[in-house]
């Protein structure tokens, strides 16, 4: 039943101006057992994010439907469905693309009710659009190492553990590299610490320019940084180490006579390995590629 057929006119005037206020909507969704939707009462500011006139959406909600993106309308269409068979609170968040093109973030609570003519829903809509792009700001930023932009260690290890699940699951190929800057003690301290910075800074962008889109690169911390290659077993793992050691030996980062070298240690992993057996052994080939002299690639055990 509509709001306005039960509420006394003094208390449904501070509702509605109070409704234009919030940053979404109040709604009530009906549902005909043959599936029709259509909105009898829509009120609050938020009412234009939907890009269609109200009394249309009083006839068919389908228009509102329509502007919801290609992969939240299956999914908000099962919700409705669950939520009218079993009585459940319709509930979650869905993302509007707006006239304007940008992409708005609604969250969605609505009751549902039965009635003779099929389900009605009550509820609200409210765009929160701010809070999840802080939530993506905060995601990123405990990503992300602060000094090079790339991922950190936690998300590095995240991403190398969800290479070896795959690689358990289906026997696909996944090598892991360890990459280390060679005498990095002197570059901090011939040149100072800052510099030093600017030389890992350089290296990440410039490393990550040579990589496919699917090969990821990370800081794990100090001056080592790993390559998480899907798809990618030892000899190509190889192939790319030795390429990048090259560029990287010929490469200039502004250090007057100064060179920069790298030792890379290899490991591909082995079906059932856990991630710290195949850091282990990335992680000793590339002590070899010290002991053995520095500026070279070891992926031997
Ligand atoms: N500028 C700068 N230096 C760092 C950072 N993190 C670690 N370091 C320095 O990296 C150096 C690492 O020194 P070592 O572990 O002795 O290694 P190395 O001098 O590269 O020698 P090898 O790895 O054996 O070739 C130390 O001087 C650290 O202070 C950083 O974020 N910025």
């Amino acid at each position: 039943m509509p709001v306005d057929d039960v509420m006394p006119d003094h208390t449904l005037q501070p509702l509605k101006t109070l409704a234009e206020q919030l940053p979404g909507l109040l709604f009530q969704l009906h549902r005909s057992p043959g599936g029709h939707m259509h909105f009898p009462y829509l009120v609050g500011s938020g009412r234009r994010l939907l890009g269609v006139a109200p009394e249309r959406l009083a006839g068919d909600a389908s228009l509102a439907f329509e502007q919801l993106d290609e992969t939240d309308y299956p999914r908000w269409m099962a919700s409705i469905e669950r939520s009218a068979r079993w009585q459940t609170p319709l509930m979650g968040k869905f993302r509007l693309s707006t006239r304007e093109g940008h992409d708005r973030w609604i969250a969605v609570r609505a009751q549902p009710e039965e009635v003779e003519s099929g389900t009605l829903w009550h509820g609200i809509m409210l765009d929160i659009s701010e809070q999840v792009a802080e939530e993506e700001r905060l995601r990123l930023l405990s990503d992300t190492d602060s000094l090079t932009g790339l991922a950190n260690r936690r998300k590095l290890l995240q991403r190398l553990d969800e290479e070896i699940s795959l690689s358990n699951r289906h026997a696909l190929p996944l090598s892991l590299v360890i990459l280390d800057l060679d005498h990095f003690k002197h570059i901090n301290d011939s040149w100072g610490h800052l510099k030093g910075d600017d030389v890992l800074i350089n290296l990440a962008h410039y490393i990550r320019d040579l990589l496919r889109r699917e090969d990821f690169l990370g800081r794990l911390g100090g001056e080592e940084f790993a390559l998480v290659l899907p798809l990618t077993a030892r000899g190509n793992a190889e192939n790319l180490a030795e390429r990048l050691r090259e560029r990287i030996a010929a490469h200039d980062f502004a250090l007057e006579d100064g060179k920069i070298t790298v030792s890379m240690g290899i490991a591909e992993h082995r079906v059932g390995e856990d991630r710290n057996r195949l850091l282990e052994r990335a992680d000793s080939n590339l002590y070899a590629a010290k002991h053995q002299g520095r500026n070279q690639v070891v992926a031997s055990r």
